[in-house]
């Protein structure tokens, strides 16, 4: 895609910003499964068989569950949220996940696509193949009709509801293999089929002896006869589903992924990948999301009314290893699209400033739009001349030839009619929000636009607000106007990543700056009021 697309860029800083120099991905997925034993709801040792991976991807599969092919309905949609006290979903391992990015939500960030993305990551950052990621999930706003197999269910049911649900009986096998190459079950939610030991208050027997990793463990042990999977080889027969399933073709599908583990790798990955793009027939998914080679984040003007525009931002170069030799320019064209040998600016960057989607490996390097030097940290833009768009070029240092970043010729599209005035400050309740507006533009409307959390029952909902500014001043400058807003800080804590952005009306067109964060250091606009 190209950039900007604010909710494809939301998504892709979510699943390929995910170690080292990850500012961006939020709130760190990763965080909960490196290492893949970590549960965050752990409630002592008699857990231990839990964990945040196992309860992610399981969640991810009882959402999708109730996918019905026949009619569109269904599907991934976060519609778990509301279907909790079903017995089909027995175990607090629903809650658990939605409540760990709960407060991450945002309009670009769904319920729904947060439940993908954490399955993803937990299968891929605890040994599994990578799962290619559409993005686009709209939440449901109430409960799916019914449709979790459960384990005393007979082969005949289970083989319908995945067909339902668009996976023939060797998809059904695959899938349920995969998904049990983690976690196991727990007596607290299935006390018939896990006996408690003496002395515990809970516990979880795992499918297979590698619960925290995916792997062919679960079909090895099947095969050999040597599982303890409780779904197999449980005293209670009627609940042995999986047994069941990987013998309902003669084991020819759990005999293959027993002999290869690459074969179940692959099938994992593309029935991994079906489970997360079932969705409901009116919800358009994205293509597949690819790292943007080049990717800007929070690029940004500040009006100063010294006659420059302040140009910061941070930059993004995927597939780039270290090199001392390199220097990367930013070139820009103005307003009126021209360009001149003036229209340019150093990006700097340290050695630290490293990220990555896969743990211990760098992929991507950080530059910061202007010098390291604390005198001269953004580029400064003349604001009569302005700035409509943005581009790099790459200089490796090394004789070979310059290269030009420029999104296929289309470069960095960015507006400057609207944009925050360095006047903004807050005083610890609410932010005095100053706007600079290019006199030229006359806007219908001026407003900054905040999301926020609605409950709804026991889910969550999430609304765009807007508060409209007022003119306070015109020909602040010579090309710009002054308007301003207050925006109470309760407006905008219902989430925490805090985030707002300026919109403007102007010619039926309505212009944004990016999200930025008005209460938290490190960003732009946040000074205390005099
Ligand atoms: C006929 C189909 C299935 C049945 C009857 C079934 C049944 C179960 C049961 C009874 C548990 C124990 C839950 C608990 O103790 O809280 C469980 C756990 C789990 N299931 Fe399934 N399952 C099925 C299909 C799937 C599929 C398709 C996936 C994913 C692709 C999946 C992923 C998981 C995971 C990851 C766990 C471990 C959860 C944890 O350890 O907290 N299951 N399943």
């Amino acid at each position: 895609y190209t950039w900007p697309d604010p909710k494809l860029d939301e998504l892709e800083s979510q699943i390929y910003d995910l170690f080292g120099y990850n500012f961006n991905a939020f709130p760190g997925f990763p965080t909960a499964v490196n290492p893949c034993t970590l549960d965050f709801f752990d409630t002592g040792a008699a857990n231990k068989n839990r964990s945040n991976a196992a309860d992610w991807i399981r969640t991810a599969y009882h959402d999708m569950a109730t996918y019905n092919t026949a009619d569109g309905t269904g599907g991934l949609d976060g519609s778990i949220q509301y279907e909790q006290d079903r017995a089909e979903n027995v175990g607090d391992g629903f809650n658990n996940t939605i409540r760990f990015f709960q407060t991450s939500l945002s309009r670009y960030l769904s319920v729904a696509d947060s439940i993908a993305i954490a399955a993803k990551i937990a299968i891929e950052v605890c040994g599994g193949p990578d799962i290619p990621f559409r993005g686009g999930r709209i939440d449901a706003t109430g409960p799916n009709n019914p449709g979790v197999p459960e384990p005393q269910q007979d082969l005949a049911s289970h083989t319908a509801a995945f067909k339902r649900q668009g996976f023939n009986p060797t998809e059904m096998i695959t899938l349920v293999a995969c998904g049990h190459s983690f976690g196991g079950v727990q007596h607290s939610a299935f006390p018939d089929t896990v006996p408690l030991d003496d002395g515990l208050d809970d516990e979880s027997l795992p499918f297979d002896s590698t619960p925290f990793t995916f792997d062919n463990t679960i079909a090895v042990e099947y095969i050999q006869g040597t599982t303890r999977n409780p779904l197999v080889v449980g005293a209670n027969d009627t609940t042995n589903s999986d047994k069941r399933i990987f013998a309902s073709d003669g084991n020819v599908t759990m005999k293959g992924f027993a002999e290869d583990p690459e074969s179940f790798k692959t099938a994992c990955a593309s029935q991994f990948a079906n489970m997360l793009n079932q969705v409901p027939s009116d919800v358009q998914l994205s293509e597949v999301i690819e790292p943007l080679p080049v990717k800007p984040q929070l690029p940004f003007l500040l009006f100063t009314g010294d006659g420059t525009l302040q140009f910061s931002g941070q930059i993004r170069f995927w597939n780039m290893s270290e090199s001392s030799s390199r220097t990367i320019k930013l070139l820009w064209a103005d307003r009126s699209g021209n360009t001149d040998a003036s229209y340019t600016g150093v990006l700097s960057h340290a050695s630290n400033w490293a990220g990555t989607n896969k743990a211990g490996q760098t992929t991507a390097l950080w530059y910061k739009i202007g010098s390291l030097n604390q005198t001269q940290p953004e580029i400064d833009i003349d604001e009569e001349t302005g700035i409509s768009k943005f581009w790099f070029e790459v200089d490796e240092g090394d004789g070979s030839a310059v290269r030009t970043e420029d999104q296929n010729g289309a470069a960095f599209v960015l507006q400057d009619a609207v944009m925050l005035a360095d006047s903004t400050c807050n005083n610890g309740t609410l932010v005095h929000i100053d706007i600079a507006v290019r006199s030229d533009a006359n806007p219908s409307r001026v407003y900054v636009e905040y999301d926020v959390q609605v409950p709804n029952g026991p889910g969550t909902i999430i609304t765009v607000d807007t508060a409209d500014a007022a003119l306070l001043q015109k020909g602040v400058s010579s090309t710009y106007d002054l308007w301003t807003v207050d925006l109470p800080k309760t407006a905008i804590s219902t989430t925490l990543k805090a985030a707002v952005n300026i919109a403007a009306d102007i010619g039926g067109n309505k212009v944004t700056t990016s999200y930025f964060r008005p209460f938290v250091g490190g960003q732009i606009g946040y000074k205390r009021c005099a």
